[in-house]
C-alpha cells in the first residue's frame, strides 16, 4: 500500500507500528520497498556510513539531494523522506522552505525531517504552509554534537525531560506529522507517545513508540566504526560481503573465475581466418 501522512496517522490510531530504515540508493529501496518497509529515510548519516565522516556536520544539499533521488526512483509504496543538512533550515525560514523544496522538487521526496523543537517550529510551519510534510526530531540530535558533548542519551533529568515533551508539542503544534526520538530513555518517549497525536518513531527510544527506525548497515551489521546500544543485528552481511570478496579474489587467483558459461564465444571460422591473417 501507498504510505502517506494518513495512512501512517492511521496505523498509530488502530495501534500497528511503523517500519522504517535509513536507505541511501536505489538498488536497496527496491529490496526494502518489497519487503514491505512503511517508511524509507535518506538520512544525513550517509554522511557517516556512505561517505566516512566521523559525524554529519558536513554532509550538504546536494549530496542529500543525489541519494534521495536515486532512493526514490526504487520505491512504490513506502514513503521516502529526506533529512535536511546541517544549515540547510537553522539560517532562516526562507533558507528552510527552499532547501525543503529542493529535496522533494528534485529528490521527489514525500516528507523531510529536521532536527530540532521550539527553535525551528517557525521553519516546521512555514515549510508545511508549502505543503511539503515534515517529520520532527528530538533527544539526541546528531547535527548538535558539538553542542551536546558528543552522542549521548537525552532527556534524563525532570528538565531536560520536561523540555523534550514541551518540544514534541510543539513540534506536533508547527504541523510536523510524525517525530523521531533518538536515544530517550524508553519511558519518556512512551510517554510523549502516548500524549501526541501524530506517530512518534524511536531509534534508542524503547518499545512505546509507535514506530522504529534503524542505520541499515548497523541493523545488517556492516558498520563497525561505532555500535550505540540501540542496534540489533538482524544478519551478517558485512562477513558475508567479506567472504564473497575473498573467494572472488582467490578464485580468479587459482584460475576458475571466469569460466566458458561467463565468456563469449566467436566462431571457428572467424578464429581461423583470424590466425591465417596474424600469420602473413
Ligand atoms: N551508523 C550510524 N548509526 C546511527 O545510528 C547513526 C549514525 N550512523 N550517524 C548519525 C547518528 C549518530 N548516532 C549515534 C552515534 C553514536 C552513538 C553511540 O556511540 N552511543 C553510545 C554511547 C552512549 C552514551 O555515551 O550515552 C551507546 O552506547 O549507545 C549513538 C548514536 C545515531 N546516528
Ligand atoms: C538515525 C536517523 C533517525 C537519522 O536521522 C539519520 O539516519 O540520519
Ligand atoms: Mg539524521
Amino acid at each position: 500500500m501507498k504510505q502517506t501522512v494518513q495512512t501512517l496517522q492511521a496505523m498509530k490510531e488502530r495501534g500497528e507500528k511503523i517500519a522504517m530504515l535509513t536507505c541511501y540508493d536505489y538498488t536497496t529501496a527496491k529490496l526494502m520497498d518489497e519487503a514491505g518497509m512503511d517508511m524509507l529515510l535518506v538520512g544525513d548519516s550517509l554522511g557517516n556510513v556512505i561517505l566516512g565522516y566521523s559525524d554529519t556536520i558536513s554532509v550538504t544539499m546536494e549530496d542529500m539531494i543525489h541519494h534521495t533521488a536515486a532512493v526514490s526512483r526504487g520505491v512504490q509504496n513506502a514513503m521516502v523522506v529526506a533529512d535536511m543538512p546541517f544549515l540547510s533550515y537553522q539560517t532562516s525560514v526562507y533558507d528552510a522552505v527552499v532547501n525543503a523544496g529542493r529535496l522533494m522538487k528534485e529528490g521527489r521526496a514525500g516528507a523531510v525531517k529536521l532536527e530540532g523543537g521550539k527553535l525551528v517550529c517557525e521553519q516546521i510551519r512555514a515549510i508545511v504552509n508549502a505543503s511539503i510534510p515534515v517529520v520532527a526530531h528530538l533527544g539526541m540530535t546528531p547535527q548538535s554534537v558539538n553542542t551536546l558533548g558528543g552522542f549521548k542519551v537525552q532527556g534524563k533529568t525532570a528538565d531536560a525531560a520536561r523540555q523534550l515533551l514541551e518540544d514534541a508539542k510543539a513540534v506536533e503544534e508547527a504541523g510536523a506529522f510524525a517525530l523521531v526520538m533518538e536515544c530517550v530513555p524508553a519511558k519518556l518517549a512512551a510517554l510523549v507517545t502516548k500524549t501526541l497525536h501524530i506517530p512518534t518513531i524511536g531509534i534508542g527510544a524503547g518499545a512505546g513508540c509507535d514506530g522504529q527506525v534503524l542505520v541499515y548497515q548497523d541493523m545488517l551489521g556492516m558498520f563497525s566504526d561505532y555500535r550505540p546500544k540501540f542496534v540489533r543485528k538482524f544478519a551478517e552481511v558485512g562477513k558475508v560481503m567479506q567472504e564473497a570478496f575473498a573467494s572472488y579474489r582467490s578464485e580468479i587467483q587459482e584460475g576458475n573465475f571466469p569460466t566458458e558459461e561467463h565468456s563469449f564465444a566467436i566462431s571457428n571460422e572467424v578464429m581461423a581466418q583470424l590466425e591465417q591473417e596474424a600469420q602473413a
